[in-house]
C-alpha cells in the first residue's frame, strides 16, 4: 500500500509527575492518523487534550515519550523549513521590523535569491495579510496583537513549507479580517499543493476550510477518535457552504461530539486497526445510500 505524505503512528505524551506526588501525566496515547499530500485537516478537542502537543511534535519542536512522525518517508527530527508553523503567539523575533522577521525566513529558505527578490516576495505576503503602508516596518511591540498575528501567518506562507502547521491562527483576527486570511490561506493552498494541519476551536471554520475533521477526546489520556470527511464540493462559499445538504449534518455530529462524547470517550481505548480513528462519512442525498460507519449509526 502507498505510503500517506504524513504519518503519526502510535504517538503518547507524558510529563512527570508534578512535585505534589501523583503518577506521571499522561497528555495522550495511541494518537495514529495519516494525512494525505495536499490535504487540508482541521483538529478539534477541548482545551488541554493536547492539540498543541501534537503540533509541537509535528514541527519537530517537542518530542514524543512513544511513536514517533514520518513525512516523506523520513522520521521528523527537529525543525525544518519544509514545515512552516504560525503558533497562537505569534513567536516574532522583537528585534526586527515586521518586514524583516519575514525577509529573514525568506532569505533562510531561498538563500541564493537577490535581496530584491526577497523583498518582493515578502511584500507579497504581507500585502496579503494586510499590512502595508508603513505598518510592515514597525517592530512586535508597536503592533497590535492582530497585527501580529498577521506577521506571522505571512511569515510562513512566504516560505511556501510543504506542510503548513497552524495553532489557532485566526483566533486574534477581527471576524473580516479573519475571513480575508482565510480565504488567502485557501487560494495558496489550493495553488500549491501545500499540505496543511490546523488546530481550531471553531467548528465552522473547521467546515469551511478543512476536507477532514480530527476530533480528540478529552485528556488525560487522550487520542483522536474520529475522523470525519466533510465531503463538501470546493471551492466553497461561504455564503452557500450552510445550504449543503452536508453542512448541518457534520456540524451536528462535531458539536455532539464536543459536548457529549469527547466526554464519554475519555479514557477509551480505540478499536480501530493500528488504533487509527473512525472514519465518519455523511452519504449523498437523492436516495444514495450513505457509506455510514457504525460509530456515526449509533449516534444517530
Ligand atoms: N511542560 C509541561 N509539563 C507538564 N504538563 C504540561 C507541559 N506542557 C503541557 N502540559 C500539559 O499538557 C496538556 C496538553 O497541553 P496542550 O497545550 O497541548 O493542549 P491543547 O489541547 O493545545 O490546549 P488549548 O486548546 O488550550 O491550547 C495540558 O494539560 C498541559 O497542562
Amino acid at each position: 500500500m502507498a505510503k500517506s505524505f504524513l504519518s503519526i503512528e502510535g504517538l503518547a505524551k507524558r510529563f512527570p509527575a508534578p512535585s505534589g506526588g501523583g503518577g506521571p501525566l499522561t497528555v495522550f496515547e495511541d494518537v495514529s492518523f495519516s494525512i494525505e499530500k495536499g490535504e487540508f485537516v482541521c483538529i478539534i478537542g477541548h482545551s488541554g487534550c493536547g492539540k498543541s502537543t501534537i503540533m509541537n511534535v509535528l514541527a519537530g519542536l517537542d518530542e514524543a515519550t512513544e511513536g514517533g512522525v514520518i513525512m516523506n518517508g523520513k522520521e521528523v527530527r527537529g525543525p525544518s523549513l519544509d514545515r512552516g508553523v504560525v503558533f497562537q503567539n505569534y513567536s516574532l523575533l522583537p528585534w526586527l521590523s515586521a518586514l524583516k522577521n519575514v525577509t529573514f525566513a525568506v532569505k533562510a529558505r531561498h538563500k541564493n535569491w537577490s535581496r530584491e527578490e526577497v523583498l518582493a516576495h515578502s511584500y507579497k505576503y504581507l500585502e496579503m495579510v494586510g499590512l502595508s503602508g508603513g505598518a510592515e516596518l514597525r517592530k512586535p511591540s508597536q503592533l497590535s496583537g492582530g497585527m501580529r498575528q498577521r506577521v506571522s501567518i505571512a511569515r510562513a506562507f512566504a516560505i511556501q513549507p510543504e506542510l503548513l502547521l497552524l495553532d489557532e491562527p485566526f483566533g486574534a483576527l477581527d471576524a473580516l479580517t479573519r475571513g480575508t486570511i482565510q480565504d488567502e490561506l485557501l487560494k495558496i493552498w489550493r495553488g500549491t499543493n501545500q499540505t496543511v494541519f490546523m488546530i481550531t476551536h471553531d467548528v465552522d471554520e473547521a467546515i469551511y476550510l478543512a476536507d477532514r475533521i480530527l476530533l480528540m477526546t478529552n485528556g488525560p489520556e487522550a487520542r483522536v477518535a474520529e475522523s470525519v470527511e466533510v465531503g463538501i464540493p470546493r471551492p466553497r462559499s461561504r455564503d452557500e457552504i450552510v445550504e449543503h445538504p452536508h453542512y448541518y449534518k457534520v456540524r451536528n455530529h462535531l458539536v455532539h461530539f464536543l459536548a457529549r462524547r469527547s466526554k464519554e470517550l475519555a479514557g477509551t481505548k480505540s478499536t480501530a486497526p493500528g488504533g487509527k480513528p473512525e472514519t465518519v462519512r455523511f452519504g449523498a442525498e437523492d436516495g444514495e445510500e450513505p457509506a455510514r460507519p457504525s460509530i456515526y449509526a449509533i449516534n444517530q
